[in-house]
């Protein structure tokens, strides 16, 4: 028998009852914003996470790319205006805001671009983002960036322990946790708004949850990748070798 669709607003319910299972809920996460993480795993946490920022405004223009709706590009575009910034703008953009949090936690610029913390597992991950964006409608990709419904609380949290916490990191570094709160809630509006509108049936409704699944598959999947190698000590071919054997660049 075919399921009845769910209302818009029983539809919203289901997509914000996945927030039982974001990020925020890993242990890694966990003992983070409770001040349990060493210098080391704070820093490689930081270096780690800039690969997803770097990928984001990746992985928005190729929503761009796909989307042949003028209304939605003059809305979507400010994405990559937040990360990017804009040359002679004042305000700053969320990569260079991430890096600036990465020399607060005293990691410096070279090793940071160059890759030098990248873990594969990390990598691996937010590739797939990129590389769904890539090949999905950009309707089903604007509801992979659902798990920003999330997303305030988990920069709120790091804002309210992080400081008394972490008293070592620069405060200025904070900055890029700040300027989140306001951008994803925005974000998520709009991403909403195309996510209800777009899938309707019960089948395209079930589908949008697995898409936004997905996604918190990938932010938990990152989150192991740094907690195996950072909290068990188990970095990539270690006694073998130096984590420099791993691959560099994106395939
Ligand atoms: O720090 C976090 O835990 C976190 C999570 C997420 C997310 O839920 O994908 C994003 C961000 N931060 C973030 O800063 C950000 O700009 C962002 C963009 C997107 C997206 O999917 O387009 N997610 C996220």
């Amino acid at each position: 028998m075919l399921k009845p669709a769910w209302t818009k607003e029983e539809f919203e319910q289901q997509l914000r009852a996945k927030g039982a299972y974001y990020h925020i809920h890993h242990p890694f996460h966990k003992r983070m914003n409770a001040g349990h993480c060493s210098k080391e795993e704070i820093q490689g946490w930081v270096a780690n996470r800039l690969y997803y920022q770097m990928a984001i405004p990746v992985k928005d223009a190729a929503i761009l790319a796909n989307c042949e709706d003028q209304e939605v590009r003059r809305t979507w575009i400010q994405r990559l205006i937040d990360h990017d910034g804009r040359e002679g703008d004042t305000s700053l953009g969320g990569i260079e805001a991430w890096l600036r949090l990465g020399e607060a936690v005293g990691l410096n610029r070279d090793e940071l671009l160059n890759e030098f913390h990248i873990l594969p597992g990390v990598k691996f991950a937010v590739n797939a983002y990129v590389n769904f964006a890539r090949r999905a409608s950009w309707q089903e990709a604007a509801c992979s960036s659902l798990t920003e419904m999330f997303a305030p609380e988990i920069h709120q949290s790091r804002l309210d322990t992080w400081p008394t916490h972490y008293t070592w990191i620069n405060q200025e570094g904070f900055t890029y946790f700040q300027m989140r709160l306001g951008q994803a809630r925005r974000d998520v509006e709009h991403g909403l708004q195309i996510t209800l509108d777009h899938f309707v049936t019960r089948n395209q409704q079930e589908r949008a949850l697995n898409i936004l699944q997905f996604k918190i598959d990938i932010l938990w999947s990152i989150a192991d990748a740094i907690c195996f190698a950072y909290e068990y000590g188990r970095k990539p071919f270690d006694g073998i070798a130096n984590q420099q054997v791993c691959h560099t660049g994106r395939f």
